[in-house]
């Protein structure tokens, strides 16, 4: 499989957030570690948000935790604004099962009840396991179950994207 420039894919992800909110000035931007915490520090500087970058980690929330275990120590939550009756903007790099979502939204409400949450992704690869979705997509491209998409970023800090398929 030919896979696409992240970079590309970055800049039609943003794009569609500059046109879907003109006014940020209010909008909370929460990137999930790691990839999609490199991807909402990007967009913060790019688009100029207002309120300060949030981060927050999936690990302890997803229903799988006992099964998965803890592969890195969690990084601690960064949430450095109001969430109460705030819009929500999250930033993930690959959206999957719906399960990481999913974990996220339960641990945001921990800092209070958003007014609304929409999802930012730069590759929907499919296999839903949630009704869960994205308003913005960088590119839908649905993959087998044994392979995963590996976003990482270069020594001069743009996104390489890398396709792992695992032995059967
Ligand atoms: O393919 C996938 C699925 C979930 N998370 C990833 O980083 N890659």
């Amino acid at each position: 499989m030919s896979l696409p420039n992240p970079e590309a894919l970055y800049a039609r992800l943003r794009d569609q957030i500059e046109k879907a909110f003109p006014d940020r000035s209010e909008l909370g931007l929460i990137g999930v570690h790691s990839g999609g915490a490199w991807i909402a520090e990007r967009l913060h500087e790019d688009l100029a948000f207002t309120l300060p970058c949030g981060f927050l980690d999936s690990a302890f929330y997803r229903d799988d935790f006992s099964e998965r275990g803890l592969k890195e120590a969690p990084k601690p939550a960064e949430v450095p604004f109001e969430v109460q009756g705030r819009t929500i903007l999250l930033v993930d790099d690959v959206l999957y099962t719906g399960r990481t979502t999913r974990a996220i939204v339960n641990h945001l409400f921990d800092f209070g009840r958003p007014a609304k949450i929409e999802l930012a992704v730069l590759l929907d690869r499919g296999g839903r396991e949630l009704p869960i979705d994205a308003q913005y997509v960088g590119k839908h491209l649905p993959l087998k179950s044994n392979e995963a998409f590996v976003l990482t970023l270069d020594e001069q800090g743009a996104f390489r994207l890398e396709l792992e398929v695992k032995p059967n």
